[in-house]
């Protein structure tokens, strides 16, 4: 098992982790993994005698915390991760399954009974692989379990109390944490010790091995490439097994070259070429991931001018369409059109027959610019505004300064009223906010218990898109949106048709000078990262002034 390529796999794929265990999320991050935590709604509640071992109880958990996320990501927030991974983790004694305590009283049965004794910790994972196929979720699911045994001390009444008033037990299987306090209380572990505290990442990646390079069937013929093939992935060149692997690898690039706009695949050819030339071997093969990051941005851009010549737009509930009719249409050369219709299929963006292009189901959905879940303002501002500041990003960390004045020839201080004075670049800015701020309301809204919270306060919330779904989340919340004038002048547009008495109410002025609409929660949602330390300091002290003692200030950046 090789690591790097194994981990790779998953590098071009929306990863999401089923748990809210901050153990999980540390073990996978140490190692490099992306994904997105969307925690379990499932309720750890299944009938522990129907299962014939210990271990099959943490399996079938693991898998229902992921298929509930993978479900509700599907159905409610209208976003199908591609691969959910969920883990259980319970300790079993004498063929009892401990999960964690209720109370301290609980704790101290647990500890109680794993006193001087050997107990074995089980941790069940599911990984399941998503599909979405004409809007039906498929799931491939893949299972496994790993056992670590751990053997307490003898301990005493008195040590077992002072270590269960630590607090240390109540969120921990058994009601204990081998890696802190908990430490303490074992004399020996046999087996994987990140087992114990939560997630087999050995076992994981072995899993995930199997998944993505399963053994190589010698009695198949493998297909030969008498030339490079014009769309492919780094992946296909460099693993040997991929093509026999039953997961769709993501394409991770376009035919562009380093011009932009040639079709040979230049890229790949001199990757495998250079392969052989070099004699790689199946242990040093081909950097993906780093190929990826090289050539990452030029898929973006891709996306960028397809969305910028309204190309799904032009494909919306149509039929397959033929490049030159859409080059003549948008009023672009045939070849450069086809070129870049080309490089959005082969990112998944449309679909290519002999008949022509049209659009896949999610670019109907989120790329054209009119749909309720439209990315296209969001698309748009990142190709206008944020490419011309990242092209400068060597200037920006040399001289540790924000860079609009090289981007737009304009100061960075009070970039935002610069912003309001172009009613072109207002509205292009607001719909940017709009688009990802709808789009990951629910998630954002869901992350959170805020059913405590009677009032709430969006600061810098521009359309009021998560608010309107926050007062749908929790209806006895009341939710004013403080934002500058010239955005609140501007909301109209953006407002959900047939929402008439919903609790949301907008308020004009300058979060940096006035004062603050009163509020039992303050939100600041995609707005510190914009500032300097100096103004995020006058900002969160202003905050907490109006924070009264026993209320909460709750930070979603
Ligand atoms: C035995 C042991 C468990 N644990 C933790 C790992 C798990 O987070 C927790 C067991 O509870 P789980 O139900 O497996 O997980 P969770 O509730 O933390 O998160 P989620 O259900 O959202 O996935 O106990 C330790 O951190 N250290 C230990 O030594």
């Amino acid at each position: 098992m090789a690591l790097h390529p194994v981990l790779g796999k998953l590098v071009s794929k929306r990863v999401v982790l089923a748990s809210a265990s901050p153990r999980r999320q540390e073990i996978l991050t140490n190692v490099g993994l992306r994904f997105e935590v969307v925690p379990s709604w499932f309720k750890e509640t299944l009938e522990k005698s129907s299962f014939a071992a210990p271990y099959e109880y943490a399996v079938e958990t693991a898998k229902q915390k992921a298929l509930e996320v993978a479900n509700r990501m599907h159905v409610k927030h209208l976003r199908t991760p591609d691969v959910v991974i969920g883990a259980d983790t319970i300790v079993s004694v004498d063929e009892q399954i401990l999960e964690k305590p209720v109370d301290k009283q609980d704790a101290y049965r647990m500890l109680s009974r794993l006193n001087g004794k050997e107990h074995s910790v089980f941790t069940g994972v599911a990984i399941i692989h998503c599909h979405c196929k004409d809007n039906q979720l498929e799931m491939e699911i893949t299972d496994f379990y790993e056992e670590t045994k751990v053997k307490f001390s003898e301990l005493s009444e008195e040590l077992l109390w002072e270590y269960i008033h630590s607090g240390e037990p109540m969120d921990k299987a058994g009601g204990y944490g081998i890696q802190a306090l908990g430490g303490m209380l074992v004399e020996y572990v046999h087996g994987d010790f990140l087992n114990v505290v939560g997630f087999p990442l050995n076992h994981f990646c072995k899993k995930l091995a199997e998944l993505y390079y399963p053994p190589p069937k010698h009695n198949v013929q493998h297909k030969k490439y008498d030339s490079i093939p014009s769309v492919d992935t780094f992946e296909n060149l460099s693993d040997g097994e991929s093509e026999s692997s039953n997961f769709t690898e993501h394409k991770v690039a376009s035919k562009l070259d380093s011009s932009g706009m040639d079709s040979s695949g230049a890229v790949y050819t001199s990757g495998k070429s250079s392969a052989i030339r070099t004699g790689l071997t199946s242990a040093s093969k081909l950097p993906s991931k780093i190929l990826e990051l090289i050539d990452g941005f030029r898929a973006s851009k891709a996306l960028f001018v397809a969305s910028k010549l309204k190309i799904f737009d032009h494909l919306k509930d149509k039929g397959p369409v033929k490049a030159v009719d859409i080059a003549n249409d948008v009023g672009t050369s045939v070849c450069g059109t086809e070129r870049l219709l080309d490089a959005c299929a082969s990112l998944g963006l449309l679909e290519k027959t002999p008949q022509g292009y049209s659009n896949t189901d999610s670019a109907n959905t989120f790329l054209t610019s009119d749909g309720k879940y439209s990315l296209h303002g969001y698309i748009i501002h990142s190709n206008d505004h944020l490419w011309p500041l990242f092209t400068n990003l060597e200037s920006a960390v040399k001289e540790g300064s924000r860079q609009n004045h090289r981007a737009f020839g304009k100061k960075a201080d009070d970039l935002f009223k610069d912003y309001y004075h172009s009613p072109e670049v207002k509205q292009r800015f607001m719909a940017a906010m709009h688009s990802i701020a709808h789009l990951t309301a629910r998630d954002v809204a869901t992350a959170f218990d805020l059913s405590r919270f009677k009032s709430a306060c969006d600061l810098g919330g521009c359309t009021g898109a998560l608010a309107h779904e926050l007062v749908q989340v929790y209806p006895n919340l009341k939710v004013t949106v403080f934002d500058l004038p010239e955005v609140i002048a501007n909301i109209s547009y953006f407002q959900p048709s047939g929402q008439h008495t919903a609790p949301v109410t907008f308020v004009s002025g300058d979060f940096f000078k006035d004062n603050l609409p009163e509020a039992d929660l303050y939100i600041l949602s995609r707005v510190l990262h914009d500032w300097p330390d100096e103004k995020i300091h006058v900002l969160l002290s202003k905050i907490s002034a109006v924070c009264r003692p026993g209320l909460n200030v709750e930070k979603i950046v």
